[in-house]
Order: C-alpha cells, then structure tokens, then sequence
C-alpha cells in the first residue's frame, strides 16, 4: 500500500467516528430544544415551583445548545491510542453516547490532559497522539507522533510529520484562532494550573501567551462553571482591535459568557481608543495622579459661591470667603468621599452660621441654636447654595476642570512641573474625546469622589447598575499585555479583582511603560491580598519565521539578556527585506511594498510605523489595490491590509508586515526600541521593513 492510500484509508477510519459525533450532535440539539420547549410551557402554570423549574430547564438547555451550536469546526480534533489497546477522540466539548460511553472527551477533561501532557521521554501510556484536521464535518488530514514505538502495536499506522509546524504554517486571518489541537505542554502547564491567587505568564513575542491565557480561561470555565459562570471572568487587553482579534477564541470552544474589554472600554458608557503622546500618558499613568486628583477634588468647584448670605430674623448672617474656605478645608480634613459628605457640609454651614448669629445676639436678637438650624436648613435658597458650593461631583466633569491651567496648577502642586502641567491642561482642553489613559484617572475619581446621589430610583435592571457601579464582582481577572500597564491603570485593575484570581501575562521586553519600577509597585498594591504565585515561563516563539525574529531581536539584543528572547523554530529560508529609501521616496516605497506583500501572502498584511505618522501613512495607502471589495487603507484598513500606529500593533499578528520609518519608531518615545522589537515580530511569513537610515536595523 502507497503512503497516500495508508493515509486516506486512516482518515476514513476517523470520519466514521467524526460521523458518529456529528450523528450525536444532532440528536442531543434535539433534546435540548424538546427541553426548551418544554420549559416554557411550566412557565405558563405561573405557580413559584413551576417558575423556579422553568428557569432551571431554560438555563441549562440554552447552555447546552449554546455549547452544542458553537463554531463547530474542528469539533473532533485528536485521538489518543495507549498502551492497553484503548483509544479515546479528544474534541471541542464532550459527548457522550445514548448508553453513556465517551464518544468525544472535552480537551479540558483530566482524561484529556495526557493529549498534551505527554512526551517521548514520558509517553504516559500513550502510544500515538494523533491530531485530526477537518473542514466543517469532513476529516481532511492527519498527523501523528508515536510516543512510544515499544509498546506500539504491529499494524500501528503513523502518519504525517508535525501537527503544529503545518498549523503554523497556515496562514493566519483576520481573528485569531483556537489552538486546542496542536498545545504544547509548556502552554498546557500553564493553562491546567490551579485556579487561585496569581498565575503569571511570561515569554517573547509570538510565545502563546495569549492564546495561552485565553485557553486557560475556558479551562477554568469549564472546571467550576458555578463559581466562574455569568459575568464572573473579565478579560483585559490593550486595544479594541486587540479584542476582536482575540473575540472568536472563547466562542469557538462554547464559552459566550466572558467580558472581553479593552483598557479603553473598562468602564461601562465611555469606551475610547484614543491614545496620547508618549509624554503626555506617561504623565497621566504616573501614580503621582492619585494625589493630584485627591487635591483636585477637595478645590472649590469653578463657579463656586464665596459669600452666603442669609438674612434671619432681620439680622444678616454672612459666611465669608475665607470662612467658606475654614469650613471646606475641615469637610476634607475629616477624609472620606465628597459626595458622601453633603449632609455634613450641610451641617457645617449651619453650624457657622449659628455662631454668626451668636455673635450678632443683642437685646433685640436672641437666636436660638435649635431653631435657626431647623429654620435656615430647610429654606430652598440655603439649599441652592448647598448645592452650587458643595455640588455632586461627576467623575468626568471634575477631570474637565482640569483643563484649567491655574486649577490643575492648585492640584498639582509640587508633585508635576510646570511643562508637565501645560500638557496635561492642553490635553484637556484641545479635544472632546477621552484617552485611553484618561480612563484609568476618571475610574480613580469615580472611587475618590463616591457615587454622586441617585438622580432616579433604580430598579429593573438592578444587576446591570450593581455592575455598573461596583466593577468588582468578577471572580477571574485575565490581563494581557500587562507590561504596558501604567500604576494608574494597575490601580483601576485592581480594584476589579479584588475578589478575583488572576492570570497575568505579559513580555517585558516589549513594555512600553518608561518607569518599570513604579509600574511593578502599582502592581503589587493591586495585588497585595493574593497569597500564591505561580509563575510560567514561554520559551518558543511560534508566530515569527526564524529569519524574521533574527532581525527583530536586534531592535533590543543590547538592552535585554539574551535568555528574556524565545527562541523561533520555524524557518522559511526567506530574509526579511529591508529597503533603504529617501524621505520624498517613502511614500511611493510604502505603496509598492503593501502591493508586494498583498501578492505574495495569502492573508492579512499589516502597515506598521509610528503613532504620530499613522494617518499620513494610511492616507499614502488609500490608493493600493488590496482585491477586496471595501478597497484601500484609509480607515484603518480593509479586511486584508491593515495601518496602525506601533502601540496599536501590540499582541497583534499580521501573515505580512510592512514596517515603516523604524527610526522613526526607535526614537519615538523613551521606550521606542522596545516599540520597534514589537513592530518587527508581528509577522508570521514576510516581512519588509522601509527605513530612510538602513543602518540602524540591522
Ligand atoms: N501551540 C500552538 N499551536 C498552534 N499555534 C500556536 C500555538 N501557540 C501559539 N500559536 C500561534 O502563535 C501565534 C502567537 O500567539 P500569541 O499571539 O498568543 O503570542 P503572544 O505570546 O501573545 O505574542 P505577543 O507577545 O507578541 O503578543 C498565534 O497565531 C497563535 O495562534
């Protein structure tokens, strides 16, 4: 028998097995929709049991049909044979058949672990892992490792060479996928890890990590669905581009209920992609912001009364500015939140103004303490004060009043300079739109100032608003990219796992926050009541060609141990290119280039350069025919060729990458050349790099 015919009759053994899941699927679809049905008509008793049994049934058959409808591709992907003769089919989920035998073992199964787990020098019993490829339901490929050729039956078949090299090798797309057949055990060790305290994974750029803590997420879900089900995982990435690359991951392994948000879209009704300078972010992430925002709270509101004036019993009682300014600073002295305090800012004007009244009695006015409070603290005009004077302070609002260089200046004494101040002022002032940074510094004031009182009674949707308000029920917090997390936003993660676990995973080599230290001192506070940790470490790159990460590597080879880079084990045989280009020539090479590699990758292509020339490179590549039917680069992209600024390319992956000026990129911020080793590792096949200045990237 040929090879070929060897293969096609094995791949025929498996279909039939893939049939018999497939026949399966069906008919347990069937039973939970026959179970939804039914579910609805105890609703219609309306009785409390039959109303508590219809949420039970609806609960239970709308997860299963959302397990059993998921992306069912790859729905059976790996076959273990072990020594004793038995075989068992690994797959998306779990299926069992009509007399409850495995016909399918959950990849998250303890049963399923040895698919990963195993190794030549510990087979586990395992004789061959075999990974099946199919398309839709149809099997089309195989590939095997024998694990344990002693105890291998005679007629064992093998076949193929290296399940992973063609899964890398595969062009990649638009979203990233799941990679549930082809796990190394360096990445299963960290996704099998228990559950508590911290879970840190590191590794070089293309390690898995990501991929990693996404299949540990569905493994945790899939292990304790009660504690971590509904809302209770949140994860967190950089950009909203980053999030819907990773958005399809979970679902295609039928996990639906996990937050997925951006750092820009961690509070609820204000998500924001925008970034700062480099200069201007660092200052805003700095945790030097607590203070400054502690004080800035605590500064009269910009249209504050500074006389009240009352008139009782024909006497006048006057609140001056500077005893206006006594009785704020001791509100604030006394600590707590300002939107809490207005009733004791109430009692404080009052209170001062019946020393007023104090002082003014004579013969003919005999004030009363008692009564004045009673009297003046119920007139509507002491109430407008009140409220103009010690108004609800809106998270958002009070950042504004920053914008005013004089006020900012008051909050920022001796803890920003003068430069620092103007940027922050302007940043403020120029635009209407958030940064992503400024949402670390409003979620700060949100738990500074306190909840601002209740405009209307809430109620229906009362989960929803406790969420809202709280952010701090999730029982499984996922961070990545962590190494870009300013001390502010470290803070704002915190406070949303408080309760939780964490995975935390990150490249240091690739940060791109300038003070290290003060990042990692904002990250312990966050995680100061976790108990464990438990630390992985991801050594292979698989995302980039070796001769790809060769050139990448260079950006940071003096600044970082030579151990802190993974090591890249696919080889192509095809140099990056690099081009070296006049300034007035840039734009026309971008163009060429973006063409070149359109024609020469199956997939997506990524335009990388800095921050500040995004647009003028986008604008440059409106014009490049890209064969999609939405054409040219000038919103960002088109499906295949995409523009982004270096900190928009982070944890992202293109199968072509164009980098553009990466001198430009290098000298960009004070972390440029870390930005620029990010840029140079995002491409799995080709890439061309266009510099105005050869020398300095190679
Ligand atoms: N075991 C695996 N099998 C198949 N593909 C894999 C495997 N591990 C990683 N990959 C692929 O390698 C690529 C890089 O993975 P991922 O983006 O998770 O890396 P990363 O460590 O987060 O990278 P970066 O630090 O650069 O953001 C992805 O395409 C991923 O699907």
């Amino acid at each position: 028998m040929s090879e070929a015919s060897i293969k096609q009759a094995e791949i025929a053994v498996e279909q039939q097995h893939v049939d018999r899941v497939y026949a399966r699927l069906d008919e347990l679809r069937a039973e939970a929709e026959a179970m939804r049905d039914k579910s609805y008509e105890y609703g219609q008793e309306a009785t409390p049991e039959a109303l508590n049994e219809r949420d039970v049934m609806l609960h239970h058959a709308n997860r299963t049909l959302q397990a059993l409808n998921a992306e069912s591709e790859g729905l059976v992907f790996g076959r273990l044979d072990f020594a004793n003769g038995d075989a068992a089919h690994i797959g998306r989920l779990g299926i069992r058949d009509a007399q409850f035998d495995n016909l399918l073992v959950d990849w998250r199964a303890p049963l399923a672990a040895a698919f990963y787990q195993a190794t030549p020098e510990h087979p586990l019993d395992v004789v061959r892992r075999r990974v099946i490829r199919s398309s839709r339901e149809q099997v089309i490929d195989l590939s095997d490792d024998l694990l344990d050729p002693d105890r291998a039956p005679a007629d064992m078949r093998v076949i193929g060479d290296g399940a992973l090299m063609a899964a890398l090798t595969r062009s990649r797309g638009d979203s990233m996928r799941n990679i549930v057949a082809t796990i190394q055990k360096e990445q299963d060790d960290a996704i099998r890890a228990p559950e508590g305290g911290v879970t840190e994974i590191t590794g070089g750029p293309g390690t898995g990590k990501t991929a990693v803590a996404l299949h540990r997420a569905a493994y945790l879900l899939y292990r304790d669905q009660r504690r971590l089900g509904g809302p209770g995982v949140l994860v967190i990435g950089p950009s909203p581009v980053f999030m819907s690359y990773i958005s399809r991951v979970l679902p295609s392994m039928g996990e639906h209920n996990v937050e997925l948000r951006a750092l820009g879209e961690v509070l609820d009704g204000i998500g924001t992609a925008r970034i700062d300078d480099p200069r201007t972010a660092e200052i805003k992430g700095s945790s030097r912001m607590v203070k400054v925002l502690r004080r800035a709270l605590r500064l009269p509101p910009p249209d504050a009364p500074e006389q009240l004036r009352m008139f009782y019993r024909g006497t006048v009682l006057k609140l001056q500015a500077d005893d206006l300014k006594r009785i704020r600073r001791s509100l604030h002295g006394k600590g707590g939140q300002p939107n809490r305090s207005r009733m004791r800012a109430a009692d404080a004007l009052l209170e001062a103004l019946w020393q007023k009244a104090k002082q003014a009695a004579d013969a003919n006015f005999q004030p009363d303490r008692e009564r004045l409070i009673g009297e003046i603290g119920e007139r509507i005009e002491f109430h407008r004060f009140l409220v103009t004077w010690w108004p609800p302070l809106y998270p958002m609002q009070v950042l504004r009043w920053l914008s005013d260089p004089a006020r900012l200046a008051q909050a920022a004494r001796r803890l920003l300079s003068a430069e620092e101040i103007d940027l922050l002022a302007k940043s403020w002032a120029e635009v209407t739109e958030w940064t992503v940074a400024d949402i670390a510094l409003i979620d700060e004031l949100r738990v500074l100032a306190g909840a601002p009182p209740k405009r209307r009674r809430i109620d229906p949707e009362a989960e929803q608003v406790r969420r809202a308000v709280n952010y701090d029920e999730y029982a499984h917090v996922v961070i990545d990219e962590a190494q870009d997390l300013s001390p502010m936003q470290w803070r704002m993660v915190g406070r949303r796992g408080r309760h939780a676990s964490w995975t935390i995973v990150g490249d240091p080599v690739q940060s791109s926050w300038p003070d290290p230290a003060e990042a990692a001192a904002a990250r312990q506070e966050a995680l100061s009541a976790q108990r464990t940790h438990r630390r992985f470490m991801l050594r292979t790159n698989y995302r980039n060609s070796a001769e790809i990460f060769a050139l990448a590597a260079e950006a940071v080879r003096d600044l970082v141990p030579a151990d802190d880079l993974p090591v890249a084990v696919r080889s192509t045989g095809i140099d990056p290119t690099v081009r070296e280009v006049s300034d007035r020539q840039l734009p026309q090479a971008a163009r060429s280039a973006a063409a070149e590699l359109l024609a020469a990758a199956e997939g997506t292509v990524g335009v990388i350069t800095t921050m500040a020339r995004r647009d003028e490179v986008r604008e440059w590549l409106s014009s490049v025919d890209t064969g999609d039917a939405a054409d040219g680069a000038g919103a960002g992209g088109s499906d295949r060729l995409r523009v982004v600024g270096s900190l928009e390319a982070k944890g992202m992956e293109y199968d072509a990458v164009a980098v553009v000026d990466p001198d430009g990129l290098a000298t960009e911020s004070s972390t440029g050349r870390r930005a620029l080793y990010v840029a140079l590792s995002r491409a799995t096949q080709l890439l061309t790099v266009l510099t105005t200045s050869a020398a300095k990237t190679r």
